[in-house]
């Protein structure tokens, strides 16, 4: 494929330009969209940018110490011009490296900085204006200072232009979504965790239902995808949905992320009880063992991400067990199961398989209500655990996710159902969670891929939803009292993106690629930094 390139301009750009003390060949090749040049010290390393991760070019002036050394210095006054761009390290991590390129002969120079600066303004996908908020009370409370001092020099350096939001209470994100003008923006980042993530979603999947005339609390109704993208920069306690879709929780990475205009499509659960709307989650939504982890941890937020651990060890112990009827429509379109060794990658074939599947099915039938005719899967038991996730749930803690082969944008969520078990076992499905075992190669667990899935607790069901809900504020307490018993008298709380749900019988659809993220998925591991620049440049030039 023939990459566009500026009018007028040579296909290559091959110049010998002046690198610290030394010479250096630096070539731009403008069909391919590369920047390369081997370094005259450090071995002769060899370096290669895509223009596409080119942050920003700037002419410059050579500091004290290169001008005082360098061989030119008894030359007139040389020209120079620095290029920042992305250099990948270890594990996902990215970094804003520089390297500043001099010349005696100033057209040149010249002719470097037009010719990288309008490649720059060629990609069309950054974005230029975005709408920023900060929750300064997530994770460990340094969202404003991690935004102040690592995103900001960046963004500016970038010339993107920013408005700034320091949230004042919960769902101040959310509620400005609907009322401010969002077509001024090429995106919006939200600065926190999972549930600052949430928010910032809801706002903008409820501000483009409520602009096309879509009643949300239909739980057929097919939504309206939304094309802002969102930011996410890592400042929460778990930051599930960072590390999913890029790798790394790291501020840095995911700036960086943004300022290159990285995208990645997201698939979305809808929530519903009774025809009424609760909410949408991307991650987890977790019933039973996470659903009690997020219901006692919510009381010890002063713990900051150490609360989950603290809780996390207290639900173990206390080790209930909740009686329910699970029903659901197994996602027979997508080319993937859960036990897959594979995991969603960059450029993931199953998640571009699916979204062609749904280019043709809306080309078919629009904003049509399709008739959903297939088959209906039910399972009753009794459950340590009930999880559906839209993607691996990778954090911190997990590494690989409670679905390690989960993927971000195929149209399904894996199910994983896990029976009343044995302490012990239950507790060997758990580490699993956290190392490269299998987590599901146990006899108490089950796991399915689905479209939609609806749940009902036994309690809900003999008494009906009100009366359950009674049931819940008599009983809970007493068995959260004696943790020995593990009795199911009370029901379990939803566990939504890290937000409780008020309602224990749901209905939940997936929407896929409902958003979209300033992400690319996850990148297949490229080994080390240096062997990376290598291998790069010996490959492509
Ligand atoms: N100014 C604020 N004061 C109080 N709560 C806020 C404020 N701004 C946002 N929130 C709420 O704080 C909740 C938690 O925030 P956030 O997700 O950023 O951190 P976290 O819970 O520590 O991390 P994680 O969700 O990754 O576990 C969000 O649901 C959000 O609605
Ligand atoms: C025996 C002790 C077990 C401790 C378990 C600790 C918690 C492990 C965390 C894995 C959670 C991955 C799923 C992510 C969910 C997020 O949506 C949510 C909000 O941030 N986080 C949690 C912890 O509910
Ligand atoms: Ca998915």
């Amino acid at each position: 494929m023939e990459r566009q390139r500026p009018a007028g301009r040579p296909p290559r750009l091959v110049s010998s330009l002046g690198l610290g003390q030394r010479c250096s060949e630096v070539t731009l090749d403008q069909e391919r969209g590369l920047l390369a040049w081997r370094h005259p010290r450090r071995g002769g390393e060899n370096y290669f940018v895509p223009t596409s991760e080119i942050i920003a070019v700037e002419e410059s002036e050579l500091n004290k110490k290169q001008r005082n050394t360098g061989k030119w210095h008894k030359l007139a006054k040389p020209h120079s011009f620095t290029v920042y761009y992305v250099k990948k390290a270890r594990n996902h991590r990215w970094w804003c490296r520089d390297v500043t390129f001099w010349c005696v002969d100033e057209n040149l120079c010249n002719q470097w900085t037009q010719a990288l600066k309008e490649l720059l303004e060629m990609q069309k996908c950054r974005p230029k204006r975005l709408l920023v908020y900060i929750n300064p009370y997530g994770g460990k409370r340094q969202g404003k200072r991690i935004y102040e001092q690592k995103v900001a020099p960046l963004f500016s350096l970038a010339s993107i232009s920013t408005d700034v939001v320091i949230t004042e209470h919960a769902n101040h994100a959310k509620d400005n979504l609907f009322e401010v003008n969002i077509n001024k923006y090429d995106g919006v980042v939200c600065v926190g965790g999972d549930g600052m993530f949430s928010e910032v979603m809801h706002g903008l999947i409820g501000r483009m239902q409520k602009d096309s005339g879509i009643d949300q609390n239909n739980p057929k109704a097919p939504l309206v995808q939304c094309n802002i993208r969102i930011g996410i920069i890592p400042a929460g306690s778990t930051d599930c949905v960072c590390y999913s879709t890029v790798g790394i929780s790291d501020p840095v990475t995911s700036a960086l992320h943004i300022i290159i205009g990285d995208s990645q499509p997201l698939d979305v659960s809808s929530v519903h009880h009774n025809n009424t709307f609760l909410k949408y989650s991307v991650s987890l939504l977790g019933y039973g063992f996470y659903g009690d982890i997020l219901k006692d941890s919510e009381k010890k937020r002063w713990m900051g991400p150490m609360r989950y651990d603290y809780s996390g060890f207290k639900t173990f112990l206390s080790h209930h067990y909740y009686e329910g009827t699970i029903s659901f429509q197994p996602a027979k379109h997508t080319l993937g199961s859960p036990r897959d060794k594979d995991s969603c990658r960059t450029g993931c074939y199953i998640c571009k398989e699916s979204e062609q599947q749904l280019a043709e099915q809306q080309k078919k039938c629009g904003l049509k209500n399709e008739e959903d005719e297939e088959e209906w899967k039910v399972i009753k038991g009794k459950f340590l655990a009930i999880n559906a996730v839209n993607m691996s749930c990778a954090c911190p803690r997990s590494p690989k996710g409670l679905s390690p082969a989960a993927h971000l944008a195929d149209g399904s969520a894996d199910l994983i159902l896990v029976r009343k078990c044995s302490r012990f076992d239950f507790l060997r499905h758990l580490v699993r969670n956290t190392n490269q075992d299998d987590q599901f190669d146990f006899s108490f667990v089950d796991v399915y891929r689905v479209k939609s899935f609806q749940f009902t607790s036994k309690l809900s069901e003999d008494n009906g939803s009100n009366v359950a809900d009674i049931g819940k504020k008599r009983f809970g307490q007493f068995c959260r009292d004696h943790p020995a018993c593990c009795c199911n008298i009370a029901d379990s709380t939803w566990n939504c993106d890290g937000e409780t749900l008020d309602s224990s019988a749901i209905e939940v659809r997936v929407h896929c690629q409902l958003m979209k993220l300033f992400a690319r998925g996850i990148e297949e591991n490229c080994k080390d930094e240096a062997a990376y620049s290598h291998s790069s440049i010996e490959h492509l030039l």
